[in-house]
């Protein structure tokens, strides 16, 4: 079953698209936080307030060394609560940083991922989640579905789960799921693409002129009355 989790700290329209898409969680990272047109303590106060204990929140690290990425990962744990995945890139210090958290029992999205033998390293330290970045793979010439599939072969003897980001577009999102990533997290505007078709409305507006035709505004159950 695929995870789709929503790549943005924009809360209204995660409420939007709540409604009608079955979201497993948010993420964000510094890029996105940076655009936010409030208070962070605002931000972090809706995130929580749409998410808490019902959706996955993936907030990254803005430390760098090892032992102040766990201080505060322990400190946004306590904040978000247990759905809370604190995400640390793979480099040397967040590796590190990646074993005392899971040690911790803190959830961990090993982030900006763009080799499978990255995604290795953070499994064996315990991460929760690796998180291969698509779009930015394909940017430097690197074929993004080959390293999932890699990433799937070598990751198939540990608990962690791919978590793949950044897409640009619904042919990425679909195929790296193909692909076997079990969870996947997008832009707003790539979800809301990935179930749109013009023939599916055009469909809708063929039927409502067809009805209307033959029995004006009357409705179906109308005739059961
Ligand atoms: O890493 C995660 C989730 O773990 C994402 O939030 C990730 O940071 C973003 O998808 C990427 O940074 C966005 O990349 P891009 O669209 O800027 O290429």
């Amino acid at each position: 079953m695929s995870k789709i989790l929503l790549d943005s700290a924009d809360i209204n329209k995660a409420k939007e698209i709540a409604k009608y898409y079955s979201i497993a969680g948010i993420t964000t990272n510094p890029s996105i936080l940076s655009k936010i047109d409030k208070p962070l303590e605002e931000k972090l106060a809706e995130i929580k307030e749409f998410a808490y204990d019902k959706y996955e929140i993936h907030v990254q690290t803005t430390e760098n060394s090892a032992q102040k990425i766990l201080e505060e990962a322990k400190t946004l744990k306590a904040y978000f609560g247990e759905t809370f995945f604190i995400k640390i890139p793979v480099t040397k210090e967040g590796l590190e940083a990646i074993r005392l958290c899971d040690k911790e029992g803190i959830n961990v999205t090993a982030t900006a991922v763009l080799s499978a033998m990255q995604a290795l390293a953070a499994a064996k330290n315990g991460a929760s989640y690796v998180a291969p970045y698509v779009n930015r793979l394909e940017n430097i010439g690197q074929d993004a579905e080959e390293v999932i599939v890699e990433i799937k072969e070598l990751l198939k003897d540990y608990k962690t789960e791919i978590l793949a980001a950044s897409f640009k577009n619904v042919k990425q999102f679909k195929n790296i799921l193909l692909c076997g990533a079990e969870a996947a997290t997008v832009a707003p505007d790539v979800l809301e693409t990935s179930i749109w078709h013009p023939y599916t409305d055009k469909s809708v507006i063929d039927f409502e002129k067809d009805w209307e035709r033959k029995f004006n505004s009357s409705k179906v159950v109308d005739a059961l009355k």
